[in-house]
């Protein structure tokens, strides 16, 4: 017995993206190994941010990397998250976006901080959502990027918008962002 009317036509082949997570891309993979430090990811199975990186090959033309990527994000947004009653602190939502945006710099050009960032807050983001957060990292200079990312809703509502400006860490920088901590 087949389940299938036979007119039925195939389903069609899933699309492949190019989308990864993020530790299967070579520099990607680096940058995960400083997640079971970091404010947003350090605590994937918690009840405050959970946060799932992936990769791809960038499209960009710009990108200066020797394997640059795009970067995105899956994100929830937990209970200890909470802002207004109900929903999430505007630090977590910028905090989400500010990493995001780091890494998307980091993967398009190279390691990167944060100098100025701004984030517009469009709607409140209801506890127990998850969002995807897209980034695009603009063109560097040798000395900086500028960046955007957003936080969307399976709905297609925009949470969220962030734009930075990251300064690409170089000679001057030996030693000021290594290790610390632990
Ligand atoms: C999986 C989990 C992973 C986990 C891994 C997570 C990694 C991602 C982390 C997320 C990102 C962060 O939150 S990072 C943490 C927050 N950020 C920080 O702590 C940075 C603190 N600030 C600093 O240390 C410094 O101010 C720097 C390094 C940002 C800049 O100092 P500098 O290196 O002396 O650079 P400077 O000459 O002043 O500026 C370089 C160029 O940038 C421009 N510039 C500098 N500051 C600004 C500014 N506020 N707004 C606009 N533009 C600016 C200058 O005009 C100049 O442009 P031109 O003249 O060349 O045109």
């Amino acid at each position: 017995m087949t389940l299938t009317p036979p007119d039925t036509p195939p389903a069609p082949a899933a699309v492949d993206d190019g989308w990864r997570p993020l530790d299967a891309h070579p520099v990607g993979r680096t940058i995960a190994a400083f997640a079971t430090r970091s404010f947003v990811a350090n605590d994937p199975h918690g009840d405050r941010l959970r946060i799932r990186y992936e990769a791809r090959a960038a499209a960009v033309p710009h990108a200066t990397a020797a394997q640059p990527a795009e970067l995105r994000a899956e994100v929830w947004f937990g209970p200890k998250a909470e802002g207004p009653p109900g929903h999430a602190h505007g630090g977590s939502v910028a905090a989400v976006l500010d990493e995001a945006m780091g890494l998307a710099v980091w993967l398009a050009h190279r390691a990167a901080v944060a100098a100025h960032i701004e984030v517009d807050f469009r709607n409140p983001v209801p506890l127990g959502l998850t969002g995807r957060v897209e980034t695009t990292a603009g063109p560097a200079d040798e000395r900086k990027s500028s960046v955007s990312a957003r936080l969307v809703g399976p709905d297609g509502t925009v949470y969220g918008e962030a734009t930075g400006i990251f300064v690409l860490l170089g000679e001057r920088h030996a030693g000021r962002f290594r290790g610390g901590g632990a």
